[in-house]
């Protein structure tokens, strides 16, 4: 405020100094007026005039004075708003200041009663003068109790000795230390137990007097989250440095009792079957506890684990004497001294129960967050350790055994066999290796599908593991292939009997998809020390003899002879070579005229298969197709017969000689490893051969599972006008039914029915029957193998249509043939229309 010393008159006061002059003026004026009129009338009034005179002048003073008083007015008038406006403004800063004040106060309160934080302030003489709320909810004292303490009371000495362990002296010599917020000390409840604290403070003075404010964070969770974060770390560690998984599993229950004094953690594992405990690991229980749960089964009433595991929820006991699912096991709790028991289930990645995670209290006790939360953590490492060990368990059962059948594989089996021998060479004893194929298996396989199949092997390999003794491995080498390894063979006949068990086991049928499916097995046996001194020879020695015993017409065992090693070399040459002839094209077709009996006349013929080998000469099919069949190799070879036969048939049409209808022979892997209806189709347009022209012949193992497929392809060929023949009629199981679903136009007699017509009535009445049975269906029969004229009289009487055999030819080259079908046959022959 501005100081006037000498006040001046206040300007409000005063009149108004204009008013006066105008009304002087107005007097001067009047006198003036007087004045000149009395001159004017009566002569000069001197008097008059001077008085007015000496007005005017008085007036002009008088008008300098005001008008300086009028200034002086103006001045003050400033002077005094300014000092107004000055006052104004200093009143208002101060109510500013006092509310700013008031604010900040408040402010701060609400702060400090609202932080979540402790706040403390500390005298010099490390005495309580100030605490917030917070304060009352950490340390469990009520404010007033706190204030004028030691700090001791809620924050024990542990600063250094250096600091004479005062905390105030403490506080004070880290004060200006760059890490002074994240002094962590270790503060006491009231109620005794330990509070870590995260402190940052600071210090001011007032009345001469130091004070200390620190703001204390509880910091118990974040304690507990970085030792759980640890014993996480740990157990991780452990799992992936390969600790053995109980290790890993017993140091996560340490390590949770480590956390829960009270508690004690067990675990308990979960068999393959998903219901029984196989295993627990309680490290703070006595054995007996671990061997009393070993057995039992998970149950909606089994303890917490049992019933956890059953309802893969957690399960919480907090008295397991009054709880109904402990009712059974009561006595447990007595004798093993808990109470309360909560069991967690510990899970799979995929979600399926492996075992479950306990904690046992002393007491009647209910799971607290903290708790829930360190058991919720501790189950997950559980569940990636256990699942761990049991992938790589079943990784190391992989390795060894067959995935379908679960079965030794043959690593695993060889290593047995290798056992075996090391006993057998010790013991002075044999060993048995026995090689089990099973027949018509893949017939059932192609036909029916891989889904069909696979169930079929594994109720193969039960059979077989029902036959065999413990003692004995069996295992699947691939494919339809099972072997047995008997060791520490004293009975020289054992093998035998369970061959044949085997082969009687395996001819009984099996359901499969509501199917009944017939297979059989044939086996082959070689032994230690005869026949081999390695598990590589005796699987070779038992290999050759199956084969031997496949060739006798399958359904039997056989055992290894040098002879079928011989033969077992050969086989294998034989299927080099054959690779080989398919590179090199070293098959040709040969052609067999079939001739229509009433006509006389070549209608048709036959393309057979020959191998041109470069040392044996021609080698006849039967010699070499069944390994093709076996190896998967005929589908080429079958494609380029196909192709060949064909182009023959085209040559000769466009070459003039009336045209005939050409049949090859299809294999039944052809049908079922091959799109053959494609194959035919192009071959046909390649050579631009018109369909008729052109006969496929199976037999009826193609028809064994009448598929749908393979009587859809049937009917497809039939549509573009290919003929079908059955082949070998009579000598399967020359069903009717096939008949009437597959849509054949020839039926050819088997040739065996002739060969013993002659001497058997029952053949030429079977004959009869077929050609029968032709003529009712609308078939053209044909006899085979004719060779001689009483058999084409023979087949002539019964009313057969068309005949193919030695007596008119046997199966002659291409350029031959052709001469054949220009010539005609000769008219020596006795055919009927000869007569
Ligand atoms: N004893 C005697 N035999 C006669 C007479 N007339 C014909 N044969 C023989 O009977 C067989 C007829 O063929 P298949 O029954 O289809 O039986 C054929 C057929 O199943 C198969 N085969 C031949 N070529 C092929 C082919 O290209 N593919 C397939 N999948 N199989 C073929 O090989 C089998 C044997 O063929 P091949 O040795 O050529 O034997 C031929 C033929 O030489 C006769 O009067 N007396």
């Amino acid at each position: 405020m501005s100081n006037h010393k000498n006040p001046k008159p206040t300007p409000f006061s005063h009149p108004d100094p204009n008013d006066e002059i105008r009304r002087l003026n107005k007097i001067i004026d009047a006198l003036m007026n007087r004045a000149e009129r009395s001159m004017s009338s009566q002569g000069s009034d001197f008097s008059l005039f001077q008085t007015a005179l000496m007005l005017e002048e008085k007036v002009t003073n008088r008008t300098r004075a005001l008008e300086e008083a009028l200034r002086d007015n103006e001045r003050i008038n400033r002077d005094l708003f300014r000092t107004t406006v000055e006052m104004q403004t200093e009143i208002k800063e101060r109510q500013r200041a006092q509310v700013a004040l008031t604010e900040s106060e408040s402010r701060y309160r609400s702060v400090t009663e609202a932080a979540l934080d402790a706040i403390i302030t500390i005298d010099e003489g490390n005495r309580i003068s100030f605490v917030n709320p917070t304060v009352e909810k950490i340390f469990g004292y009520s404010r007033q109790s706190m204030l004028g303490q030691p700090i001791t009371l809620i924050i024990p000495n542990q600063a250094p000795a250096s600091t004479s362990g005062s905390l105030a002296d403490y506080l004070s010599s880290q004060i200006g230390r760059l890490n002074r917020e994240h002094l962590e000390l270790t503060g006491r409840h009231r109620d005794g137990y330990d509070i870590p604290l995260e402190l940052s403070f600071g210090e001011f003075e007032t009345g001469g007097l130091r004070y200390f404010t620190a703001i204390a964070r509880d910091i118990t969770e974040r304690k507990h989250a970085e030792a759980l974060r640890e014993g996480q770390y740990h157990i991780l560690e452990l799992i992936a440095s390969d600790t053995p998984t109980e290790e890993t599993l017993e140091a996560l229950l340490r390590f949770i009792d480590h956390q829960h004094s009270d508690g004690r953690a067990t675990i308990v594992l979960l068999a393959d079957d998903g219901r029984t405990i196989e295993r627990t690991l309680a490290p703070t229980f006595p054995d007996q506890y671990g061997n009393a749960l070993c057995g039992l089964k998970t149950g909606p009433n089994a303890g917490s684990c049992g019933t956890a595991m059953y309802f893969a929820k957690p399960v919480v006991v907090s008295d397991v004497q009054e709880s109904p699912l402990w009712a059974p096991y009561r006595n447990l709790g007595e004798t093993f001294g808990f109470r309360a028991c909560w069991s967690t289930p510990i899970f799979s990645a995929e979600g399926e129960v492996l075992g479950s995670l306990a904690i046992y209290h002393p007491d009647v006790h209910t799971p607290s967050a903290e708790e829930q939360k360190l058991v919720a953590s501790a189950v997950h490492l559980a569940g990636i350790a256990i699942q761990r060990s049991r992938t790589e368990a079943r990784i190391r059962h992989m390795a060894h055994h067959d995935v379908l059948t679960g079965l030794p594989n043959r690593t695993l089996l060889e290593d047995r066999i290798e056992q075996a021998l090391a006993v057998a060479r010790r013991e002075d004893c044999q060993v048995a290796v026995m090689l089990i194929d099973l027949d018509r298996f893949k017939t059932v396989n192609d036909s029916l599908g891989h889904h069909i199949g696979d169930q079929l092997l594994r109720l193969v390999a039960e059979r077989l593991q029902a036959c065999i003794r413990r003692s004995d491995t069996m295992a699947r080498l691939g494919g339809d292939e099972f072997v047995i390894c008997m060791p520490a063979l004293h009975d020289p006949e054992g093998p035998s009997r369970l061959a044949e068990k085997i082969i009687s086991e395996l001819s009984r049928y099996f359901t499969v998809d509501d199917l009944e499916l017939h297979i059989g097995a044939s086996i082959g046996i070689g032994f230690h020390p005869t026949d081999g001194d390695t598990p590589n020879d005796l699987l070779r020695a038992a290999d050759a003899a199956m084969y031997a015993a496949k060739d006798r017409g399958r359904g039997n065992f056989q055992f290894f002879t040098q002879e079928l090693n011989r033969q077992a070399h050969d086989r294998l040459m034989l299927i080099t070579q054959l690779r080989q002839a398919i590179e090199r094209q070293e098959f040709v077709l040969y052609y067999q005229p079939l001739v229509d009996i009433h006509e006389g006349r070549i209608v048709g013929a036959e393309a057979l298969l020959r191998w041109q080998h470069p040392e044996r000469g021609l080698v006849a099919p039967d010699q070499f197709i069944p390994i093709l069949e076996e190896t998967g190799l005929m589908v080429t070879v079958g494609e380029w017969v196909i192709d060949a036969a064909c182009r023959q048939n085209a040559i000769w049409q466009a070459d003039g000689v009336p045209p005939i209808s050409l049949a090859v022979n299809l294999s039944a892997v052809q049908f079922y490893r091959s799109d053959i209806l494609k194959t035919v189709q192009s071959a046909l347009q390649r050579h631009q051969l018109d369909p008729q022209w052109l006969t496929l012949e199976f037999t009826e193992a193609v028809l064994f599972e009448e598929t749908e497929p393979v009587i859809r392809t049937m009917h497809r060929m039939k549509q573009i006008g290919v003929g079908l023949a059955l082949d070998d009629f009579g000598t399967g199981y020359s069903s009717l039914s096939y008949l009437q679903r597959f849509p054949v136009n020839r039926l050819k007699i088997d040739r065996s029915f002739l060969r013993d017509a002659e001497e058997h009535d029952g053949s030429a009445d079977i004959i009869n029957s077929i050609i029968r049975l032709s003529q009712s269906l609308g078939l053209i029969s044909v006899a085979e193998g004719v060779e001689t004229s009483t058999q084409l009289a023979l087949v002539e009487t019964l009313g057969c249509n068309e005949v193919q055999g030695y007596l008119f030819s046997k199966p002659i080259p291409a350029d031959e043939f052709t001469r054949l079908l220009k010539s005609g046959l000769p008219s020596t022959l006795p055919l009927m229309c000869n007569h």
